[in-house]
C-alpha cells in the first residue's frame, strides 16, 4: 500500500521535524497537539528551519512554500483518523501514548499503519493497546529530524511484513536509511547512547570534571560533533531520565541506574534547552555552564 497522508502526534521538537521531513518529500501532512501554541511554535519553527535549507541551496524558495502548503495543523486529535500512516511523537511516558492509542483507534480507517517515536518504551506493549498490533510499529527518527540520515525501524511481536515493508518504503523516499531493531528496551541507539550520557553525568557528579571538561573531553577527545552533557540538554533531560528508567525497569540490571543529579535536575524543571536550563544556562547570549 502507497503512504500519502500522514498524521503527526505531539508538535514538539521531534514532532515539528517529523512533519517538516514528510512535508518536504511530498507528503501530506497533519500535525496536532494538545496545545495551540505548540503548534503554532511548531510552524514557525519549521519555516526557520525549511529557510536554513533553502539559504544553503539544499531546497529552493518553491519547494519550501510547497513543503509548508502541505502542512495543516489541529487540536483535534481524533481528525488524524483517516491518514495512511500515523507517528506518535508525544511525551515520552508510556500514559500519555496509550491515552492518545485509546482516543484514536474508534476512528482509525482500515488500512492506517499506527507507530511511535518512542525511544525506549516497548513497541509490543504499545501495540496491545490497539486494535491492530499487526499494523503497529516503532519508527524512531533522530533529533535533529531534517539533519539526521538514520531511521530505527522496530518491529513488535505482532507486526507484520507489509505494514513493515510499507514504512521501509516511506523511509527511502524520505532520503533517510533504516536500521532495524528487534523490540527490547531502548532499542539500538539509545541502548548504547543513553548509558553514555548517563556515566557523563556520573563523571559530573562524582567530581571527576566539570561540564566544560568532560563535554570538551569528547569532542575533541573522541570526535563527537556535541559533548554528551551538551547532547542531554540537546535531547531533553526528561527524555534521557525516561529512557533510562526503561533501560533499568526492562533489564533489571544495576549498570542502568539514572544517576541522582539527572533526577534532580529533572525535579527542578531544568531540562535541558527546551527549558532555557540544564547542564548549560541557555538564557544569556551563550550557554553557560551550571558546574
Ligand atoms: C534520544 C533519541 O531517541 C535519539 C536521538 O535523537 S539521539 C541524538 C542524536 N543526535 C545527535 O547525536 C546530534 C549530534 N550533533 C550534531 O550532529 C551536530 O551538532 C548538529 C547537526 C546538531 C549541529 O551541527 P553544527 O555543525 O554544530 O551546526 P550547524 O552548522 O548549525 O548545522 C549543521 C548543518 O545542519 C543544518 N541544521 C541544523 N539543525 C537543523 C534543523 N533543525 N533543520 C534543518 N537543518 C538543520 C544546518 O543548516 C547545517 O547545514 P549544512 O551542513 O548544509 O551547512
Ligand atoms: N528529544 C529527542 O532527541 C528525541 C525524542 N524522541 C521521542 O520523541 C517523542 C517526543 O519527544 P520530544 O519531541 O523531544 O518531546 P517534547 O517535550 O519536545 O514534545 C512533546 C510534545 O508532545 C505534546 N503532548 C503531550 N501530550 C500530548 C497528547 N496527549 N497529545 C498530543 N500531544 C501531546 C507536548 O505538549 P505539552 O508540552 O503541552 O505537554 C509537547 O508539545 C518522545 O517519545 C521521545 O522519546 C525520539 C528521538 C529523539
Amino acid at each position: 500500500m502507497e503512504i500519502r497522508t500522514v498524521g503527526v502526534v505531539g508538535a514538539g521538537q521531534m514532532g515539528n521535524g517529523i512533519a517538516h521531513v514528510f512535508a518536504l518529500a511530498g507528503y501530506e501532512v497533519t500535525l496536532t497537539d494538545v496545545s495551540a501554541e505548540a503548534l503554532e511554535k511548531a510552524r514557525t519553527l519549521i519555516e526557520r528551519n525549511l529557510d536554513r535549507q533553502q539559504s544553503k541551496g539544499a531546497i529552493s524558495a518553491e519547494d519550501k512554500e510547497a513543503a509548508l502548503a502541505r502542512i495543516s495543523t489541529t487540536e483535534t486529535l481524533t481528525d488524524l483518523g483517516p491518514c495512511d500512516l500515523i507517528i506518535e511523537a508525544a511525551t515520552e511516558r508510556e500514559a500519555v501514548k496509550t491515552a492518545i492509542f485509546e482516543e484514536l483507534v474508534p476512528h482509525l480507517a482500515e488500512h492506517t499503519i499506527l507507530t511511535s517515536n518512542t525511544s525506549s518504551i516497548s513497541i509490543t506493549r504499545l501495540a496491545s493497546r490497539t486494535d491492530r498490533p499487526e499494523k503497529f510499529m516503532g519508527f524512531h527518527f533522530m533529533n535533529p529530524v531534517p539533519v539526521m540520515q538514520l531511521v530505527e525501524l522496530i518491529r513488535g511481536i505482532a507486526t507484520d511484513q507489509p505494514s513493515f515493508d510499507a514504512c521501509l518504503a516511506v523511509v527511502e523516499k524520505l532520503g533517510k536509511t533504516a536500521a532495524t531493531a528487534e523490540d527490547f528496551p531502548a532499542f539500538i541507539v539509545n541502548r548504547i547512547l543513553m548509558p553514555m550520557i548517563n556515566e557523563a553525568i556520573y563523571t559530573l557528579y562524582e567530581g571527576v570534571g566539570s561540564v566544560r571538561a568532560i563535554d570538551t573531553s569528547l569532542k575533541l577527545g573522541a570526535n563527537h560533533p556535541m559533548g554528551p552533557l551538551e547532547l542531554a540538554d540537546f535531547i531533553g533531560l526528561d527524555t534521557c531520565l525516561a529512557i533510562m528508567n526503561v533501560l533499568h525497569d526492562g533489564l533489571a540490571d544495576t549498570k542502568y541506574r539514572p544517576c541522582p543529579l539527572l533526577t534532580k535536575y529533572v525535579e527542578a524543571g531544568w531540562l535541558g534547552r527546551k527549558t532555557g536550563r540544564g547542564f548549560y544556562d541557555y538564557r544569556g547570549e551563550t550557554p553557560v555552564p551550571t558546574r
